[in-house]
């Protein structure tokens, strides 16, 4: 290095869906969103979906809090995928010993149980249906709700798991129109905060397909959140069962949701993928 100031990081993934990982422990200065955008630019920056801090926890208890960036620089709520990354971070570092422990992250506490081989299993909290809980502007909370998109009625359920998530059932998601139905839903005046739009085809009652255009990041690999609120959608619907395999472009999850009152557990693998210092005076 020339001694210019750099910024450490993991680069990791969890189902293809993939991160930056910083360590802010000690009262680091978080990320702008022009640093996050600079991070996350694939040919300029490492490139990333999403940006995770690991932070001093703030609540009794929890081993770290983390906090979420998306590619383009807006702060998220919850992230499925990275909240594994980040309890496997923290098992590597030594600081989370055992195989169960808290994590906090923006929406409240996240157990984290190791399932070995880079596996963790996770307790994301209770799925909200109500509209304010997204928010979502409804007159009331219904199973399903309809919108125009580019002249096509889209109908479509709602969860929330932190994070704003709306779920169309299709019949393919290899024909689905992720990229033109999920941005024109996303920008719906509707969804104040934007929405992460899952496309979900029923395979059988433990098992689904399901391809998600986030919010700040387009369509990724897998998104975790994204998993939980589809079979949330889909089970009270009675499409589905209360345990059911998750398969995403990049891998499979799995989701467990047990009953309407329970927190839904997601299964699922993480990997490291390089460590790395990003030069923060020219790229800033
Ligand atoms: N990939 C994530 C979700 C990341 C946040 C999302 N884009 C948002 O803005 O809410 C996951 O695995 O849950």
């Amino acid at each position: 290095m020339t001694g210019a100031a750099t910024l450490r990081f993991s680069k990791m993934h969890g189902a293809g869906n993939d991160f930056v990982v910083l360590d802010l422990r000690g009262g680091r200065p978080a990320p702008t969103p022009a640093l996050a955008r600079a991070l996350g630019d694939r040919h300029a920056g490492v490139g990333f979906d999403q940006l995770l801090t690991i932070e001093d926890p703030g609540q009794a208890g929890a081993v770290a809090r983390y906090r979420i960036w998306n590619a383009d620089g807006s702060a998220a709520q919850q992230c499925g995928n990275g909240a594994r990354c980040v309890a496997a971070w923290l098992q590597r570092d030594g600081a989370a010993a055992g195989d169960a422990f808290v994590l906090e992250a923006p929406p409240g506490p996240v157990t984290v149980q190791a399932l070995g081989a880079g596996r963790y299993a996770l307790a994301l909290g209770r799925p909200r249906f109500e509209p304010a809980d997204l928010p979502f502007l409804a007159d009331a909370a219904q199973a399903s709700y309809r919108l125009d998109v580019d002249g096509e009625a889209v109908g479509f359920g709602i969860a929330s798991m932190g994070n704003p998530h709306a779920v169309l059932e299709v019949p393919d998601v290899a024909t689905a129109e992720v990229g033109r139905l999920g941005p024109g839903l996303q920008a719906r005046a509707e969804f104040p905060e934007g929405v992460n739009v899952g496309f979900a085809q029923v395979l059988a009652p433990d098992r689904i397909r399901l391809r998600v255009y986030e919010r700040g990041a387009g369509e990724t690999l897998a998104c975790g959140s994204g998993a939980c609120a589809a079979v949330a959608v889909l089970a009270r619907r009675g499409r589905v069962g209360r345990h059911v395999f998750v398969e995403l472009p990049g891998g499979t999850l799995e989701i467990t949701w047990p009953g309407d009152d329970s927190p839904v557990t997601m299964a699922g693998p993480t990997a490291f993928v390089f460590e790395g210092d990003f030069l923060l005076e020219q790229n800033e």
